[in-house]
């Protein structure tokens, strides 16, 4: 984040001509077979420093790395000020340059007995929100909260998208386990009527409270179904002073909630220093308190708050997430991959890659440096994935034979919260979680192939069955999948992402790219009236405008 050119650092040029230089040798069955003792080179077990029960293994030796290579990589981290930067983050320096805003989300997690020092305004509030959510959440849970006919609330609606869903969607779905199971939790993003009118159908407006999650209270998406949730909730309710039973607001625009309808008393309130992206421990986790209870969010920011103790005072070479972050510069910056796979082998982890596409690809989906320049080299991968073994029966067909390099996180926990049938369920999918690394890295050779097919297969054949291998992957384990060890997880890639920031040059905390969309459609929506209004379009632009206005019947 120090702005500068990654391409311009000395590291960078070492690093280039090893690729150049060294990259035939780079094969995982010899590297394997050359150092009986690479598991326990390229592998951390992670115990938390605030909790020894809170633990997780990350194996990077499954990458195409050697010592020195990683070495060099780390070298570079050095080199770009990942040390520096960090510590200036956790300091509150606004390193959010294009907006000049400190990047603190490590303070809402900052709880328990070994705090960081951090002043910046509104840090200290942090305290009172928290209470107020506790307050709140044991409030509904116990019922104690009514709605306005005096009955207990069995629905939330989170009503808010990007930053604002995402991460409630993420974290009350890997924490299902924990949820109280009366409470029914709904999530409206989309814009499209469709959403919410679906959602709406379940829910009756005597017990449903809604939650309208914004952080600047201004979001097209969220505000038009915020609107359309209280006109649905008034049709019956009628008068409009029962809307304080019913709405709470999450956001750092008091104005704007103030105006929608919604009472002081009844708004979560957080801060711009707190990234959308980055912001599930905030406010913004109310509905997830309200799912899993306020103990269990709270054992949530612990788990973070450890990952980032990790993080700041770990040596860079046994530094979980600068590992991560360096070993995918490898492959984004010198074998040209373009995408990373997150590839979590727990059903409950289902939305795990939906919510670090946001995460990683709004923060490093840039060209430019800090300092203006256009990069010369590839900024963030493209992040994708699914959970496993559903994937295994879709794309990994690609991923194993096809001709491109997608390095995978493969993400699973020893024990399942679910061991039907005496586990029997879990140990065949943990089968497959061990398995598809090691197809990755080792393959098939022709030889083998033959061997197995007969002399009477023909070389189309034999050719089919061959597996290149030597298809990099990361393993992370966990005993079992608790909010504390998601806390980690969460923030482990939290940091790896910071750390490539910081590597390439860029400003991980902005997003101005969502912007010009955004502008557009405001524009083109006041022209959808009358085809006369369809002004100042391409072609094609003015063409689809027509064609709907032909077609449409409302
Ligand atoms: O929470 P809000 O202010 O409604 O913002 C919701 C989302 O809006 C935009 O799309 C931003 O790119 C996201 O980063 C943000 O999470």
């Amino acid at each position: 984040m120090s702005g500068n050119l990654a391409s311009s650092y000395s590291a960078w040029k070492d690093l280039q001509a090893i690729y150049d230089n060294e990259r035939a040798q780079l094969v995982l069955k010899d590297l394997f077979a050359q150092d009986p003792e690479r598991f326990q080179k390229f592998s951390i077990e992670y115990t938390s420093p605030t909790n020894p029960n809170t633990t997780l293994l990350l194996d990077y030796s499954k990458n195409l790395i050697t010592g020195p290579i990683l070495a060099k990589l780390l070298a570079l981290a050095r080199e770009a000020g990942v040390e520096e930067w960090r510590d200036k983050m956790f300091a509150g320096e606004h390193i959010n340059n294009s907006e000049d805003r400190a990047v603190l989300h490590i303070a809402l997690r900052n709880i328990g007995a070994q705090q960081f020092k951090i002043s910046e305004e509104g840090v200290d509030e942090v305290g009172t929100v928290l209470a107020h959510i506790k307050e709140f959440t044991d409030a509904v849970r116990t019922g104690e909260w009514k709605g306005y006919t005096g009955k207990t609330i069995n629905a939330i609606v989170n009503i808010g998208i990007g930053g604002s869903d995402l991460g409630p969607v993420m974290v009350t779905e890997a924490l299902k386990r924990y949820s109280k199971r009366d409470l029914k939790a709904h999530f409206v993003s989309n814009v499209d009527g469709t959403h919410i009118s679906e959602v709406l159908r379940e829910c009756d407006p005597e017990t449903t409270l809604f939650i309208i999650a914004s952080k600047t209270f201004t979001t097209q998406e969220t505000i038009t179904n915020a609107e359309s949730a209280k006109s649905w909730f008034l049709s019956t309710a009628k008068d409009a002073s029962h809307v304080a039973k019913h709405f709470v607001a999450l956001s750092t625009n008091t104005p704007a909630v103030t105006k929608f309808g919604i009472a002081k008393e009844n708004m979560f309130q957080f801060w711009d220093w707190v990234g959308g992206r980055y912001s599930l421990w905030s406010a913004i986790g109310l509905s997830i308190a309200l799912v899993i209870g306020y103990d269990n969010f709270e054992l949530l920011l612990k788990g973070a708050h450890g990952m980032d103790k990790h993080f700041k005072e770990t040596p860079l070479d046994k530094n979980l997430p600068v590992l991560l972050a360096v070993i995918g510069i490898w492959y984004d910056d010198f074998y040209g991959a373009q995408t990373h796979a997150l590839l979590p082998y727990d059903q409950y982890l289902h939305k795990f890659a939906d919510y670090f596409q946001q995460g990683d690809m709004e923060s490093n989906g840039k060209t430019v440096t800090k300092k203006g320049e256009r990069v010369d080299y590839q900024t963030g991968p493209i992040i994708w994935g699914a959970s496993g073994t559903n994937g295994q029966h879709s794309f990994y067909q690609l991923v194993h034979q096809g001709t491109k390099l997608i390095p995978a996180d493969f993400i699973a926990p020893a024990t399942t919260h679910n061991p039907l049938e005496h586990s029997k369920h879990h140990r065949i999918l943990l089968s497959n979680f061990f398995a598809q690394p090691e197809a990755l890295a080792f393959g098939k050779t022709e030889e083998e192939v033959r061997k197995e097919v007969g002399a009477n297969a023909s070389e189309e054949v034999v050719k089919s069955k061959v597996f290149e291998g030597n298809r990099p992957t990361n393993s992370i384990m966990f005993p079992l999948l608790t909010p504390e060890v998601l806390g980690a997880l969460i923030a482990l890639y939290e940091h790896k992402i910071f750390t490539q920031g910081v590597i390439w040059g860029i400003n991980s905390f902005d997003q101005m790219g969502v912007e010009l969309g955004k502008v557009l459609a405001k524009n083109i929506l006041a022209q959808l009236g009358k085809p006369e209004d369809v002004k100042g379009h391409d072609s094609s632009t003015t063409g689809l405008i027509h064609y709907y206005q032909k077609w449409r019947k409302e």
